[in-house]
């Protein structure tokens, strides 16, 4: 559909855009990102033909562009440029109704039935129809940003280059105008170059990113083959870090900021509470938490952790409902707080904290068997609410990569199956070596001060301390839980 082919130029004598090529299919969108000035509105400029390059061509369809009619060339595309204050007198229908003029034989002379559908239909699909008769100059920076995309829409051509088109939108703007332009592009195989300044917006819309530097492409391919963390670093010149989207296999970027932080970052066995009613950790600070708990499981940043006890006949349809009830009723921050329950006697909980060369490392182990299951069995029984959970939480003065914490997760659960091997702890109805309990809970949260450990596997360093202490503090909560009635 477009083929940028061997793109040089700029403003007078200074060069701006370096042999720029690339291909675009139809039905494709592509995203064109890269630092402040580098190139990027003029990299548009040169595709519309608005200006020309002084070496390279631009073909649409096969054809280069100025072999195009000016009105032929605007059937066949639309340049949505970026919006700049200008004095505008004309209503939002007026202004949407501008992008048919290709489509008129003379100038608005031949308005027809098709031309009026398809500026309802741009309004509609903007959310711009409420404004049809007010002034631009009355509408705010982002009404009449989508007014501006409508015209586009309504010229209706099958090229679509667009300058920021999110500029100036809230969130729910940019996604509601994105959606719909991608929907133009997958249903209606609308081909679309829109230059982004959001990563993540650009990664999760387009199928191929253009990412350049100093007027150069440096890279072009899927969001997954271009975002790379070295890769944006250097181009911007930053600190990011790249994480998968929660929904969608795109790449998506956080920035890292730079600040100076004086808190010193330390926890101690000092930071816990035990009583009656619950085993409590307060952190001066929040700690990378991730855990398999009640409330706020998964990863994330939390100062509080709970590991309440429940009545042994505790059984709640809405767990989580009544979990949040319980923390907000107990002032604890639901948002700051990870939760977990027990029906063993808190007081039972063991404690155990191990001085390492990085850091001090607590442990803390609630354990009731009555349920103790082989995990290797589980698939012969159906009867698994009865009493009985081993809930663990590590705590670590130290920093730990993701993916120390998947494997500190493992390292924790394999000292758990240990302790339980070394107890005797049976499955009741396999008669086998129990590893767990149905219900059982972990934790793994680090104040992620100090030097970076890469790996939490058995023969680390931060490894080693979390099979040793949950293996002795599983073995004791075992041996203590056995010695009372619950
Ligand atoms: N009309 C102009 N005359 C002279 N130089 C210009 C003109 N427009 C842009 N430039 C220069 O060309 C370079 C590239 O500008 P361009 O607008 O293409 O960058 P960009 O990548 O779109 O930047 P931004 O992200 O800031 O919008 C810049 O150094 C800019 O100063």
């Amino acid at each position: 559909m477009l083929k940028v082919h061997n793109i040089s130029g700029g403003y007078g004598a200074a060069p701006i855009l370096s042999e720029i090529s690339f291909q675009v299919e139809k039905g494709k969108m592509i995203g064109i990102l890269g630092p402040n000035g580098c190139g990027k509105s003029t990299l548009l400029k040169v595709i519309s033909g608005i200006m020309s390059p002084t070496f390279g061509n631009v073909f649409i369809d096969g054809k280069e562009i100025d072999q195009y009619s000016t009105r032929e060339l605007a059937k066949k595309m639309t340049i949505l440029p970026q919006l700049h204050a200008t004095a505008f007198s004309s209503t939002v229908r007026e202004t949407v109704s501008i992008g048919r003029y290709p489509h008129q034989s003379g100038f608005f002379s031949s308005w027809r039935a098709e031309d009026e559908s398809a500026v309802k239909k741009a309004m509609q699909q903007t959310d711009i129809e409420k404004y049809e008769n007010h002034y631009l100059e009355f509408l705010s920076g982002g009404e009449q940003q989508r007014v501006f995309i409508a015209q586009a829409l309504a010229q209706a051509s099958s090229l679509l280059l667009l300058d920021e088109p999110t500029n100036h939108l809230d969130i729910a703007h940019q996604k509601q105008i994105l959606d719909m332009i991608r929907k133009e592009v997958t249903e209606n195989d609308l081909t679309v170059v829109s230059v982004f300044h959001d990563i993540n917006l650009a990664s999760l819309y387009c199928d191929e990113i253009l990412l350049m530097e100093k007027g150069k492409v440096r890279a072009y391919g899927a969001p997954h083959e271009v975002l790379l963390e070295e890769k944006v670093m250097a181009v911007y010149d930053t600190r990011i870090s790249i994480q998968a989207h929660p929904e969608q296999p795109k790449p998506q970027m956080t920035i890292l900021p730079d600040l100076q932080d004086t808190l010193e970052k330390v926890i101690t066995v000092e930071h816990l509470n035990i009583t009656n009613e619950y085993v409590e950790f307060k952190s001066p600070f929040p700690l990378k938490v991730l855990s398999s708990a009640v409330h706020n499981a998964g990863m994330g940043w939390f100062a509080n952790f709970v590991n309440r006890t429940v009545a042994p006949n505790y059984d709640i349809d809405n767990v989580k409902e009544e979990y949040y009830q319980y923390l907000v009723d107990k002032d604890f921050s639901p948002t700051n707080t990870v939760g977990m329950m027990t029906a063993v006697d808190t007081k039972k909980a063991v404690v155990k904290n191990y001085s390492m060369p990085f850091g001090e490392v607590i442990v803390v182990v609630t354990a009731g068997v009555g349920n103790a299951i082989d995990v290797s069995q589980s698939y012969k029984r159906n009867d698994f609410f009865r009493v009985g959970t081993i809930n663990t939480w590590v705590l670590i003065n130290g920093k730990l990569s993701d993916e120390a914490f998947v494997q500190a997760m493992m390292t924790a659960t394999e000292a758990k199956s240990k302790a339980l091997q070394h107890e005797e702890v049976y499955d009741s109805v396999s008669n086998t070596i129990a590893t767990g309990t149905p219900t059982d809970s972990l934790l793994i949260a680090s104040t992620q001060a100090g030097e970076l450990m890469q790996y939490g596997g058995p023969i680390t360093e931060v490894g080693q301390v979390i099979g040793k202490g949950v293996f002795e503090a599983t073995v004791e909560a075992v041996q203590s839980y056995r010695k009372g009635d619950r």
